[in-house]
């Protein structure tokens, strides 16, 4: 029987033009007439592909037309087109061969959550974090002329992209060398909530100006929509560091989209295209609620809106933000902070109650930790929320603006672990690796929904210096109304169940996986919670009536809470086997995350054998 996805894949009747391009050059090979019937197509495949996949959508949809005429005009893949984070990077995929993969999208061996160098020669870039496209093509564009090669670069950053740093390291680098780039810039007012910061209400003037003006009736005259855009002001923020700077045109418009690019195709030096587009373009619900179709989870075309609520299920986010409400309501103090990950983290509730102790800092987690820094030393109470992959950014800053100088910030280290569908990009593979070796800093890992709690609560009080909570992209197993925390004694690991000859370290969310294993080979379990300071003397209680150590974290193995074990055994000068489990040596695919910890042996039976394996030979 042929199914729905593939009668759709096919189906020259519901997709008459799409159907025959099978990369970019069938695409230039159209008359213009057809393009913006292809942009319909190209919407209502995304549309139904997408709510059979799950994924990123309504940036995809905003960026339909902007990817036409970025490959009708120009030569891809051999001029080099990039697409900033790559979330919006769907209908680029759709035109660039991959069409009849799309609903393996984010899945176990399916196409990639992102453009990927691997997958495809039209992805010059593997993107996921944010920002990096104008760096990256600065550096292509200088390499092409090394070269000799009469190749064009193009960047496409979001308006929330362009508010990271590296972005604007990238614009200062670029003004000033005066190579020959094109970044458009696709401002929709949008990063994945509200747009915010100063370069936002920039834009939003920009914005305003050529409404006022309506430069899109000048626009059907090219040559005279160049000259005006060029000449209505003598600066703004862009033009004064020396970038060519035109716009804002609409950028849902594909033939207005074509004369411009053209246009500016032929102009050589530093380029910067504002257009505005809508997120969501084209399709109601995502317009309206464009937050909520961000990415979404699989959902019925018919009744869209309710089915993506109705499948929304409680995480531990939403936990650390109930958390966040209460301690907030008896301490003026406390400071929440997140880089534009407002819903992610759980905070939409907290930022409604308590606006005056709420910053949403833009994609910024350099800034964001630094930020806190400043707020501990005046004598506040602040608190990062930051998914674990975004943290990477801000490793310096957590060294030497928090840690040297001892101050007590809380970092509530959401997405540690595997987060599934996002891929390689945003797995929380390595928090307890790079953190671990900080001095002093405390770092925390709850097995469960009331040590999360009391771990943020110990952690937010602890105020001797920096303390990580880090907590998984998991979903609450148990209910919990949060009326009374606990402070925890820092350092301090529980045993779960007394056994023999075996005995399992745990560090997180496995713990329900070691129970099982614990019990089916009568194992010692100990829920070890910190991951610095380690119990050391619960280690070595563990080593005077055990024959192995076990090790189980959610975290890479090379210098992970297992690593911490190994170097207390070490000092001690004790000779113990000792087995470290937690994520192999590589870079981890995407798929759901129950299959992709069968994959890597970290569910109860992979745990079990694994376990088995080693004492086989020891025991
Ligand atoms: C370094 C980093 N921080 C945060 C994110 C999460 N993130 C992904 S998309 C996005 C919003 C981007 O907004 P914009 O660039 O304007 O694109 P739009 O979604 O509006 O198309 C954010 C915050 C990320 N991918 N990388
Ligand atoms: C592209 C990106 O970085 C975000 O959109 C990310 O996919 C959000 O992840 P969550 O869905 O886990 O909040
Ligand atoms: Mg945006």
């Amino acid at each position: 029987m042929i199914t729905y996805l593939e009668k759709m894949k096919t189906n020259s009747i519901f997709y008459p033009i799409l159907s025959k391009i099978n990369n970019p050059k069938d695409l230039r090979s159209l008359s213009e007439k057809k393009l913006s019937k292809l942009c319909l197509e190209i919407r209502r495949f995304l549309l139904h592909s997408v709510s059979k996949s799950s994924g990123h959508l309504a940036s995809g949809l905003g960026v339909i037309e902007l990817t036409v005429a970025l490959h009708y005009v120009y030569n891809t893949p051999f001029d080099h087109l990039i697409w900033d984070t790559g979330h919006q990077s769907y209908p680029h995929k759709i035109l660039t061969g991959r069409r009849d993969k799309m609903h393996t999208i984010r899945k176990k061996d399916g196409l990639h959550p992102f453009p990927w160098r691997e997958e495809s020669e039209y992805d010059i870039l593997s993107v996921g974090h944010s920002s990096t496209s104008i760096s990256v093509g600065l550096g292509l564009s200088i390499a092409a002329k090394k070269e000799g090669k009469n190749r064009k670069t193009i960047c496409v950053i979001g308006d929330g992209a362009m508010t990271s740093g590296i972005a604007f390291e990238a614009i200062n680098h670029v003004g000033f060398i005066k190579e020959d780039l094109l970044i458009i810039l696709n401002d929709n007012k949008m990063s994945i909530s509200n747009n915010t910061g100063a370069l936002h209400e920039t834009l939003l003037g920009e914005t305003k100006y050529y409404q006022s003006k309506k430069f899109n009736q000048v626009l059907e005259k090219e040559e005279k929509f160049v000259s005006n855009s060029l000449k209505r002001r003598s600066r703004n923020f862009f033009r004064s560091l020396g970038l060519n700077y035109f716009g804002p045109i609409e950028g849902n418009d594909v033939y207005h989209l074509i004369r411009t690019i053209e246009y500016l195709k032929k102009r050589r030096g530093p380029k910067l295209l504002h257009i505005i587009t809508k997120k969501g373009n084209g399709y109601l619900p995502a317009e309206k609620d464009p937050i909520l179709w961000h990415c979404v989870p699989q959902f019925n075309l018919k009744n869209a809106n309710k089915s993506i609520k109705r499948n929304k299920k409680k995480m531990f986010s939403d936990l650390f933000g109930k958390w966040l409400c209460r301690e907030a309501s008896t301490d003026p103090k406390l400071i929440a902070i997140t880089p534009a990950m407002k819903e992610g983290s759980g905070m939409k509730n907290f930022c409604k109650f308590y606006p005056n102790q709420f910053f949403d800092v833009a994609i910024s987690e350099q800034h964001a930790v630094t930020f806190a820094a400043g707020l501990a030393i005046g004598g506040y109470h602040p608190i990062v929320s930051i998914y674990s992959t975004f943290l990477q950014r801000a490793y310096d800053q957590i060294i030497h603006d928090v840690a040297i100088q001892n101050l007590p910030i809380l970092f509530a280290v959401d997405r540690s672990g595997i987060v599934g569908e996002d891929g390689p990009t945003h797995q929380g593979s390595f928090d307890l690796t790079y953190l671990r070796c900080i001095p002093k800093i405390v770092i925390m890992s709850p097995s469960n929904e009331e040590e999360l709690i009391n771990m943020l609560h110990t952690g937010f009080h602890y105020r001797k210096g920096p303390v990580v909570v880090r907590y998984p992209k998991c979903y609450q197993k148990k209910f919990l109304k949060i009326q009374s925390f606990s402070k925890m004694k820092i350092g301090e690991a529980v045993i779960k169940r007394s056994g023999k000859k075996i005995a399992i370290l745990n560090f997180g969310t496995l713990i329900e996986e070691a129970k099982i294993v614990s019990n089916r080979l009568d194992a010692t379990l100990v829920d070890m919670r910190f991951v610095k300071p380690l119990d050391e003397k619960m280690i070595l209680k563990l080593i005077q009536n055990h024959q192995v150590l076990i090790t189980l974290e959610e975290n890479s193995t090379f210098g992970g809470a297992g690593s911490g074990v190994n170097e207390c055994v070490l000092k001690n000068k004790i000779f113990m086997p000792i087995l470290n489990i937690g994520f192999p040596d590589n870079f981890i695919k995407q798929g759901n995350r129950r299959e992709i910890y069968e994959e890597i042996g970290l569910n109860s039976k992979g745990i079990e054998n694994t376990i088995q394996n080693y004492c086989n030979k020891i025991i």
